[in-house]
């Protein structure tokens, strides 16, 4: 049996969930249950899209030049960042927003809720490079549930003797019919890191809408965000709990053309576009310290509903 049948004859489930390797030997789980399909990449436990079957477009944005290989980051879909999220406090050598997005996890866990909807749990592997990056003994787990709504659940379990600190996010790409038409709802009087003004500390004035490149760190809020799309006539609720950051990030044209895998988009305007990140994170100010022997949990639950 080649890994990849082996995985099938423990971890499918008949009807809903079945595993397939790429061209470049990457193993993809595909869920297609009564409420939703979606696909997730077991390198980075990267979920690459997820699209509730009374939606025409998916929710779960990915781009149509995303890279599907070894070591390389998917633009789009849910990076995990992990176990620091935006550039290493000291080692530039050490990758943005941390490792798991790009190496091995394994399936441990499938089955069908009684609610239908499908759940599956991965584990990131260690290696060399991640030990080398993160000398701390550690496990690191993400749940999902595919339905109606999609909920992930990011686990991290210190098994050292001493506390260690964390900063994550679930890194989202949410789709959207364009970026001069949404705003985004729930950050009002927060306050938050402005990165494209040198980290200047701001205040948030009302709702947030779009006109040039946005990458701001809002701190110390766990409230719930929604997206509000005019062009696809939807609101992307995003709910989330042992979340303190929410990260919005818009590249715009020039750093898009620049970053080059943005792809051209359904309008051919750009998919920069058609796609806003709106994460739950626990970065900078919020950083996570996890003590021996403990478990944190970060958990998001997505779902749409007309607008
Ligand atoms: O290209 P990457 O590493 O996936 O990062 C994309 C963006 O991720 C965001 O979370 C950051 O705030 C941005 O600064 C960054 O450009």
């Amino acid at each position: 049996m080649t890994p990849l049948e082996h995985l099938n004859a423990r971890r499918a489930i008949e009807g809903q969930l079945r595993f397939r390797a790429n061209d470049q030997g990457l193993i993809f789980a595909d869920i297609d249950n009564d409420f939703a399909q979606a696909s997730l990449c077991l390198q980075g436990g990267h979920l690459v899209s997820w699209r509730p079957k009374d939606q025409a477009r998916p929710v779960v944005w990915v781009s149509s030049a995303a890279k599907f290989a070894p070591g390389k980051s998917i633009r789009g879909g849910v990076p995990v960042c992990w176990p620091w999220f935006g550039p290493h406090e000291t080692e530039a050598g050490f990758p943005a927003h941390g490792f798991a997005r790009t190496v091995p996890w394994e399936v441990t866990d499938s089955c069908t809720l009684e609610t239908g909807e499908t759940e599956i749990a991965l584990m990131l592997l260690e290696t060399e490079q991640t030990r080398a990056q993160w000398p701390h003994r550690s496990r690191l787990e993400i749940m999902l549930s595919v339905g109606r709504s999609l909920k992930i659940t990011l686990m991290t379990t210190n098994l050292d003797d001493h506390d260690f600190v964390i900063g994550e996010a679930l890194h989202t790409y949410f789709e959207i019919g364009d970026i001069g038409e949404v705003r985004v709802t729930g950050l009002e009087g927060s306050e938050y890191l402005d990165k494209v003004d040198n980290f200047a500390r701001k205040r948030q004035d009302g709702a947030i809408a779009f006109n040039g490149e946005t990458d701001r760190v809002y701190v110390n809020t766990g409230a719930e965000c929604a997206i509000e799309d005019a062009r696809l006539k939807r609101r992307i609720r995003i709910a989330k709990s042992g979340s303190q950051s929410t990260v919005v990030w818009t590249p715009w044209a020039e750093k898009a053309e620049k970053m080059g895998d943005f792809g051209p988009g359904i309008s051919g305007q750009g998919g920069w576009r058609e796609m806003v990140c709106v994460e739950s994170a626990n970065a900078l100010d919020n950083r996570v310290t996890v003590p021996a022997g403990q478990t944190h949990r970060l958990t998001v639950e997505y779902s749409v509903e007309p607008f």
